[in-house]
């Protein structure tokens, strides 16, 4: 379970850029992060991942306050971040390969899952190209098969379907849903009101707020 306590973030001397916000996504969840651009989205997942030390409050799983992003690591908490993070020299298979083996599985079960996951996502006729030649839309989803093959306790999804078509959406969204029944609690940021509509809870950002809308 991930639980957000009373938690105030800002960058630097800067001014905060979203106060007070509490929330609880549990195992089975799947929690959408919505607002404006700027809002906060991504400074909130950012949180959540142990990778911006909160001003005040906390970010805990499971009960266990993170304290930085190799906390978070240790406890499954998976980001999938908004500009993917994919090594371009890098093929799409290598990425996932890469990070599996960087978390412990097995070399063997690590080219099963890449093979296995990068299929979920389309993406089998790519995976021995190089990043860099990929589309737009084909990194997206490399960078999301990257983060579903590390099998998170937590999942936080920072837009990752805004450079899809409808049908690849569609397939990134239920295979986070798939995530949530796998039963890992995930959280997706997303300016698109017909995703968010889709989640069972919602958490809207603005001006500094946090407001669950439902859930
Ligand atoms: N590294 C940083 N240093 C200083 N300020 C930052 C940093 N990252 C983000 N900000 C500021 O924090 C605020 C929230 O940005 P954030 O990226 O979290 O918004 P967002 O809701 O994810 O936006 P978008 O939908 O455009 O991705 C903005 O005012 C932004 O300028």
């Amino acid at each position: 379970m991930l639980a957000v306590q009373d938690m105030t973030l800002g960058y630097g001397d800067g001014p905060t850029v979203v106060g007070a916000v509490s929330v609880v996504v549990r195992p089975g969840q799947v929690l959408a992060v919505t607002g404006p651009s700027g809002a906060g989205k991504s400074t909130l997942l950012s949180a959540m991942a142990g990778l911006l030390p909160p001003r005040a409050g906390a970010v805990a799983v499971d009960g266990q306050r993170l304290r930085d992003r190799d906390h978070a690591v240790e406890r499954k908490v998976v980001l999938i971040p908004q500009d993917n993070g994919l090594a371009p020299i890098l093929t799409a298979a290598e990425n996932v390969h890469v990070a599996l083996l960087a978390s412990g599985v097995a070399p063997a079960q690590a080219r099963r899952l890449t093979a296995a996951t990068l299929d979920r996502l389309g993406l089998a006729p790519q995976a021995d190209q190089l990043v860099d030649e990929l589309s737009g839309g084909q990194q997206q989803r490399t960078a999301v098969a990257r983060g579903l093959a590390l099998s998170g306790a937590v999942v936080l999804a920072d837009e990752v379907t805004s450079e899809l078509d409808a049908g690849n959406r569609q397939r990134v969204l239920d295979l986070l849903h798939e995530e949530a029944r796998r039963g890992a609690a995930v959280v997706f940021a997303t300016h698109d009101p017909e995703v968010a509509a889709a989640c069972e809870a919602e958490l809207h950002l603005s001006d500094g707020a946090a407001v669950l809308r439902r859930g």
